[in-house]
């Protein structure tokens, strides 16, 4: 048996956001969100389901407090919801929904939990899209005001801000795919809010240091490592235009202020054009503290002629899969990491989410052996433990997720927790994966 040991600060945590668990989604002046408009729309989510109750945070957000405290983790990263500070989008402040986040982030510092919170997964205010949502530029400096707003009330407390969560589903996912809210279908509407998006981030970005704002600042993005299933120059460059969809075309805008070129040319064969303002680039790339990198999955990718956006097709190599149908793929973390640090240089990475979805079945006596669950972690954690000990300043790592929670479209039949959650109860029921990750965190690494 060999001993990975992890570094003695190393961040470990886990990960949820605001529309999957808090549910109470009208109280306490509560505005509207796409995700509500979207999850009530008849056949846009599996059984129609929707997060108006959710896992009951909202309420129960001091079971879940315990969990975190009990599983020993350093830092939670949860998300604010945009609709409970400003119900309407602008205009009027609503403290009863800062007073919800006020009680999330001091029952953590009591529990000697660090707080990472995100601004903006995915719930925007309907108001503001009714009036366009991202494809108008309007709703960057609603967002600016809505970062402000929530930068002054929690500094000092705070002290982890990431701006947006995957911005690749915000844009091409939710506008151009059309499988989440708003549920789009059109390229050039995705490639638009895709650049609007990373403008809001700078813009924030831009603000938080104006406000001097005590802690770290970054974004997260999810990256997907592809690689081409043969050398053959088609196969390579249809392989690189298919990850570079993922991944070069949100990381090279937030560190090089630059659109891949080659990306650029595809897009325009296709009559869609960037629309970049002056100052936009520098503006987006402003200096951040650390990258928050998701990863779930990659594959190969081979040259087929008219396949998907990118005349790549992917080629199945034996990977196992989980319940989404995402091959389980842990090289590929410590290729998309170190691929990172060689595009980017040495920015602190944290691993903001990864996690698997996988059948669940809770015992009588209350237990849930998810045995693949804790294998995809270990085979994870062993990739992580691999990319630091090759010197890529990876600071951290947040297990997606805490709790079984509304997976978006797929609704509640895909459950990501490391806690059960009994949807009619309401009730979390730690996995074995829970007691997995508990005890690597108590050991300080884990033996292989
Ligand atoms: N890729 N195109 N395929 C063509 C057809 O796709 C249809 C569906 O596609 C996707 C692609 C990606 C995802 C996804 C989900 N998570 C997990 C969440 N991360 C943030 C957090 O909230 C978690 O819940 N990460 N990524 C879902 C659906």
């Amino acid at each position: 048996m060999a001993r990975l040991d992890f570094p003695k600060d190393f961040v470990w945590g886990t990960a949820t956001a605001s529309y999957q668990i808090e549910g109470a989604y009208q109280e306490d002046g509560r505005g509207l969100s796409i995700w509500d408009t979207f999850s009530h729309t008849p056949g846009k989510v599996v059984n129609n389901d929707n997060g108006d109750v959710a896992c009951d945070s909202y309420h129960r957000y001091e079971e879940d407090v315990a969990l975190l405290k009990n599983l020993g983790v350093k830092a939670y990263r949860f998300s604010i919801a945009w609709p409970r500070i400003f119900p309407q989008g602008t205009g009027e402040v609503n403290e009863k929904g800062l007073d919800y986040y006020r009680r999330v982030v001091d029952a953590l510092i009591a529990a000697g939990i660090e707080p990472c919170v995100t601004l903006y997964h995915w719930d925007l205010p309907q108001a503001l899209q009714d009036k366009g949502g991202w494809a108008n530029r309007d709703t960057i400096d609603a967002f600016v005001k809505y970062a402000e707003v929530v930068f002054k009330a929690f500094d000092g407390k705070i002290k982890q801000w990431i701006t947006f969560n995957e911005t690749w589903c915000v844009s091409f996912l939710s506008n151009y795919i059309g499988a989440h809210a708003p549920g789009n279908t059109d390229l050039q509407l995705a490639v638009d809010v895709a650049h609007n998006c990373m403008v809001a981030h700078g813009q924030a970005v831009k603000k938080f240091r104006e406000l001097g704002v005590k802690g770290q600042i970054g974004t997260t993005h999810n990256l997907y490592w592809y690689e081409p299933y043969s050398t053959k120059p088609e196969d390579v460059a249809a392989a690189h235009r298919n990850r570079a969809y993922y991944n070069e075309w949100f990381m090279d805008p937030t560190f090089k202020g630059t659109y891949p070129p080659f990306m650029v040319d595809w897009f325009r064969e296709k009559g869609v054009e960037v629309k970049i303002q002056p100052g936009d680039l520098e503006t987006m790339s402003q200096p951040i503290d650390f990258i928050g990198i998701n990863f779930y999955s990659g594959g190969f990718g081979r040259y087929k002629k008219g396949e998907g956006l990118f005349d790549c097709e992917e080629v199945q190599v034996g990977f196992d899969r989980t319940f989404m149908d995402w091959n389980v793929y842990p090289d590929g973390l410590y290729k998309v990491l170190s691929w990172v640090k060689e595009e980017y240089g040495d920015i602190p990475i944290y691993i903001t989410e990864n996690g698997a979805c996988y059948e669940d079945e809770l015992t009588a006596d209350k237990r849930v052996h998810d045995v693949l669950r804790a294998e995809y972690y270990k085979k994870h954690f062993i990739q992580c433990h691999r990319v630091i000990e090759s010197g890529v300043p990876l600071k951290g790592y947040f297990a997606w997720s805490l709790l079984d929670n509304f997976e978006w479209a797929e609704g509640y039949k895909k459950r990501f927790g490391i806690v059960y959650t009994n949807y009619e109860t309401l009730e979390r029921h730690p996995k074995d994966s829970y007691y997995f990750i508990q005890k690597v965190i108590a050991d300080g690494g884990l033996d292989v």
